[in-house]
């Protein structure tokens, strides 16, 4: 399969030699294909980049991926380090830098393959919730991997619903330390990334007490591993939780911590701070704390879901150019399967999906940038929208993107089934974006009750945020299209998914009020329209991607 990837087999020939069919393909498609690459790259110097990067890391024999699927866990994991540990050091001989637009394409080639990816996510945590002197003090460090980060905020009983989180960390105010427990098996952190052998350091999220009042979750900067030998803390009980159904590469870990001291000035304190006496101040919206996460949820979308789409697709579909299989016309040879019309409808409209979240990735991380911009001069205005926009298309995409893998995959038949295909372990990475930093229905359901508020908004005239605009212009009448030829028309079909997607919103709005009105409790009312809120809250995304990719 790999071979066929490359277009150098085809059945009956020499593997090595060029394919004709593959040629036969490139030759006869009917757009420049070097122009819709610098198109989709963002121009042609960045077409030229991103070749740059990634023959410099394809050309290098430390980021070889040939005995990937025949190596164990732990040889997978070590060979993860060393390649991360090599990538720093290519970075720096390359003049390549964390925030240069060439660190998109490294990120890309490599993401799959090397370690410390919670890392990043410890540094953004500490960027975004940490005070300057907390940034001052501890991004240098994690920067020149003087320290490895962690993020640490699932436990073994809740990784959903945040406000049930058990582990605790009580502020001590005659010795100006907070101490950190796991008061019971279920509050043990279970899945952080990096933590069950590489992380010395760790972002706890823990819930808060001060003078015996719960002050809910937040987050506190942790040291697990010696610096000197890299032995655990005292205190510290820390491991790999095992075999996955990928990640194999990273040591997602569990961690119980036994009355753990930790100085004041550990908890990331930008928007929240206990002060010396044990005065709680907090500066913005009490679910700040909750803002790496909605920072992660826009970046992966890019990083994690979009790209495992992208390649599926190109395996699958260069290898229906390549394979043939039965007779399409009698007496001549068998067809290649890409002339079979089911298999046009299976990989076509991956194909489309992929161009349409590449257009809607740089939209978002625009809107999300925006808004990060606003929160940092303390207004929070955003913030509700930001976390609707950021769960509905991290849901959406993420969803979309592993259904379109798993059609890749079985469009291929048993080479697909083969992991040298590269396609089961696409699938099974990018399943786990339905899972982590937020699963799919939870967040849909989030996105779906700032819908349902906006909505209400709307209907008594108030204003609502610009992504929900269309709730207050459409009114829910007669579909435009006058016949089925008129769905090819971005402007009509962009308007029948607005006209869908209110129509859903309202008469869920309805259901709701209905059910209340006639005396259900409000949390029934909620969870008897769940499965119809999910589906407002997937079409009101489906429609905001059409829009964008229509203009
Ligand atoms: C670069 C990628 C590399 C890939 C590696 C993958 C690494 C993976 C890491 C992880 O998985 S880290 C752990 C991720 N965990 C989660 O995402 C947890 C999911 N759960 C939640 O986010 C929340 O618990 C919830 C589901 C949103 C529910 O919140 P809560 O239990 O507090 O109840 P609600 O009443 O629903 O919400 C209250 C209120 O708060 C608002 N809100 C909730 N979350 C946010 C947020 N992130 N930002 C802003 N506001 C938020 C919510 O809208 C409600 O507001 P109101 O409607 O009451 O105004
Ligand atoms: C590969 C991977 C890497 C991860 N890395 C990290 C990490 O680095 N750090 C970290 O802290 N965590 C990490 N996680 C944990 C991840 O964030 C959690 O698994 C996720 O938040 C889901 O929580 P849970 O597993 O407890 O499932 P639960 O919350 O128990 O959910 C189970 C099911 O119940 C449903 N459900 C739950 N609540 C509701 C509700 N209110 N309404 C409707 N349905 C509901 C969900 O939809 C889901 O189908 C990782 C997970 C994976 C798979």
């Amino acid at each position: 399969m790999a071979l066929l990837e490359t277009g150098k087999y085809s059945q009956g020939s020499v593997p090595g030699s060029v394919n004709p069919d593959l040629a036969n393909e490139r030759q006869t498609a009917s757009f420049s294909v070097e122009k819709l690459t610098a198109w989709l790259d963002g121009g042609a110097e960045r077409t030229r980049l991103r070749r740059a990067v990634v023959d410099a890391i394809e050309s290098d024999p430390v980021f070889s991926r040939e005995n990937q699927y025949f190596q164990s866990q732990n040889e997978r994991y070590e060979a993860a380090v060393r390649k991360a540990v090599h990538l720093q050091k290519k970075m720096h001989e390359m003049g390549w830098s964390e925030d240069g637009p060439e660190f998109k394409y490294i990120y890309r080639a490599v993401a799959g393959d090397v370690a410390f990816l919670l890392h990043r996510i410890f540094m953004r945590s500490i960027s975004m919730l940490g005070s300057d002197e907390q940034v001052a003090k501890w991004i240098p460090l994690a920067s020149q991997y003087q320290l490895i980060g962690s993020y640490a905020q699932t436990e073994l009983g809740h990784g959903t619903y945040l406000q049930g989180l058990e582990t605790t960390a009580v502020f001590d105010v005659t010795t100006q330390e907070f101490i950190l427990n796991t008061p019971k098996i279920s509050a043990m952190k279970w899945w952080p990334g990096d933590m069950g052998r590489s992380a010395t350091h760790t972002v706890v999220f823990a819930q808060l007490y001060i003078h015996g009042k719960c002050y809910g979750i937040h987050p506190f900067i942790v040291q697990i591993r010696s610096l000197q030998d890299h032995s655990l803390c005292p205190g510290i009980i820390a491991g790999d939780i095992g075999p996955k159904m990928n990640f194999e590469h990273i040591d997602n870990g569990y961690l119980m911590l036994q009355s753990v001291r930790v100085p004041r000035e550990n908890m990331l304190n930008k928007f929240c701070e206990v002060q010396p006496d044990g005065t709680y101040v907090r500066r913005g919206s009490q679910k700040i704390n909750y803002f790496t996460m909605t920072s992660v949820r826009i970046s992966l979308i890019s990083g994690e879901a979009i790209p495992p789409l992208m390649k599926a697709c190109t395996i699958a579909i260069r290898y229906s150019a390549v394979r043939r299989q039965s007779k399409l016309k009698p007496g001549e040879q068998e067809a290649k399967i890409l002339d079979y019309q089911t298999q046009q409808e299976k990989l076509l409209p991956q194909l489309a999906a992929a161009y349409a979240f590449h257009f809607i990735d740089d939209y978002l991380q625009e809107l999300f940038d925006r808004g990060y911009r606003e929160i940092q001069r303390k207004n929070f205005d955003t913030l509700p929208e930001l976390h609707a926009l950021s769960s509905g298309f991290k849901a959406l995409v993420t969803q979309y993107c592993t259904s379109g893998v798993e059609i890749c995959l079985r469009a291929c038949g048993g080479h697909g089934y083969s992991l040298l295909s590269g396609l089961p372990s696409l699938y099974t990475k990018i399943i786990a974006s339905c899972i982590y930093e937020g699963e799919n229905t939870v967040l849909l359901l989030q996105t779906a009750r700032f819908l349902i508020k906006c909505f209400m908004a709307a209907s008594t005239g108030q204003s609502v945020p610009p992504s929900v605009t269309y709730l207050a212009a459409a009114k829910p009448g007669k579909c435009p299209a006058k016949n089925k030829l008129d769905f090819l028309r971005p402007d009509i079909y962009t308007e029948a998914y607005q006209h869908a997607a209110v129509r859903l919103i309202s008469s869920t709005a309805a259901k709701l009020q209905d059910l209340i009105q006639s005396g259900v409790k409000k949390h029934d009312a909620w969870n008897r329209c769940t499965v119809q809120l999910v589906q407002a809250a997937k079409v009101s995304k489906i429609y905001l991607l059409i829009w964008f990719f229509s203009l």
